[in-house]
């Protein structure tokens, strides 16, 4: 008999509130959405008032720490004051901001100290499993092309910092190259998938990004080649962008859900 858990949601955005509404409906047995967070209480009461089985309202991230697992779908700013109480507390804390975790990688050791764990979803991306096992040999490259359309990217530190302007682009534009821990660092709310390639597997200095600004992408395409003593595998998702909010696709509420289920599952399939 497995044991029922609880789960939080801090943010209620493209993925916290299509992953709350999925766990009301029970698309995750064994799962019950006990308590939400958000910025705003009033948004988030409404966002959750036509449940089956409202969860609490908590006003802050701290009130969180009572479900046994604590999913994180906040923006990066807000990425420590909700992953720092549910590591504190030994929890399993499950985050979506993949590049606030690899800019704050020190949360592993204080996990480790305090018997939390942490677990990053693929998210919206595909083949984490090829990559983490490449790493149990050597890798010697891993590189990501992420293209978007222009307004997937708008409002990125690093556009303003280098002056590059969007608006009105008529073709494919490169406007950023580099490694992964620059680029999370200058487009915290863009570079997730990077983060999670770059922590599953030669870490963010030798993970090379190149970021794409396309007016005529109408998906998220994320593009990866690895070349390992193991293989060499390349693959290419094409996410369809959340119509709540086009930098984030549609498949990384359900990576979560799978997340979810596989922390519970007789017969667990990849890595
Ligand atoms: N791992 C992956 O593959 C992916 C990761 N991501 C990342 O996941 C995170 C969530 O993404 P997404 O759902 O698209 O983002 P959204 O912007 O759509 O939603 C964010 C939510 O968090 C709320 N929020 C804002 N400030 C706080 C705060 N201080 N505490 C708690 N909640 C807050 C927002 O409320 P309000 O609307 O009122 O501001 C909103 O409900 C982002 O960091 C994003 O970059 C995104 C896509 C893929
Ligand atoms: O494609 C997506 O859904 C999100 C994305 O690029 C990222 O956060 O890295």
């Amino acid at each position: 008999m497995k044991s029922h858990k609880t789960v939080s949601i801090a943010g209620l955005g493209a993925i916290g509130l299509p992953l709350a509404r999925s766990l009301d409906q029970g698309r995750a047995p064994g799962f019950q959405l006990i308590s939400v967070n958000s910025r705003d209480p009033a948004k988030a009461h409404a966002a959750v008032a036509d449940f089956a089985a409202k969860p609490r309202v908590c006003i802050s991230a701290s009130d969180l720490v009572d479900a046994d697992i604590i999913i994180e779908a906040a923006p990066a700013a807000a990425f420590l004051g909700i992953a720092r109480p549910a590591i504190s507390a030994g929890k399993t804390f499950i985050a979506c901001s993949a590049g606030a975790l690899m800019r704050n990688i020190w949360l592993v050791e204080e996990a480790e100290r305090e018997g939390a764990r942490i677990i990053v979803p693929s998210g919206a991306l595909i083949g984490l499993d090829a990559v983490r096992a490449a790493a149990q040999g050597h890798i010697t490259s891993c590189t990501i092309e992420t293209r978007k359309s222009p307004s997937g990217w708008l409002g990125a530190p690093y556009l303003a910092e280098n002056a590059i302007t969007l608006e009105g682009l008529t073709e494919a534009e490169c406007i950023f190259e580099g490694n992964a821990l620059d680029a999370a660092a200058g487009f915290p709310a863009n570079v997730n998938v990077a983060a999670a390639l770059a922590m599953a597997g030669i870490g963010p200095l030798n993970t090379k990004v190149r970021l794409i600004a396309d007016p005529a992408a109408d998906r998220n395409i994320h593009h990866v080649v690895v070349d390992s003593d193991a293989a060499r595998f390349t693959m290419t998702v094409e996410g369809k962008p959340s119509p709540e909010n086009s930098r984030t696709g549609l498949l990384t509420p359900l990576s979560v859900i799978a997340c979810l289920r596989s922390l519970h599952e007789t017969l667990r399939v990849g890595s």
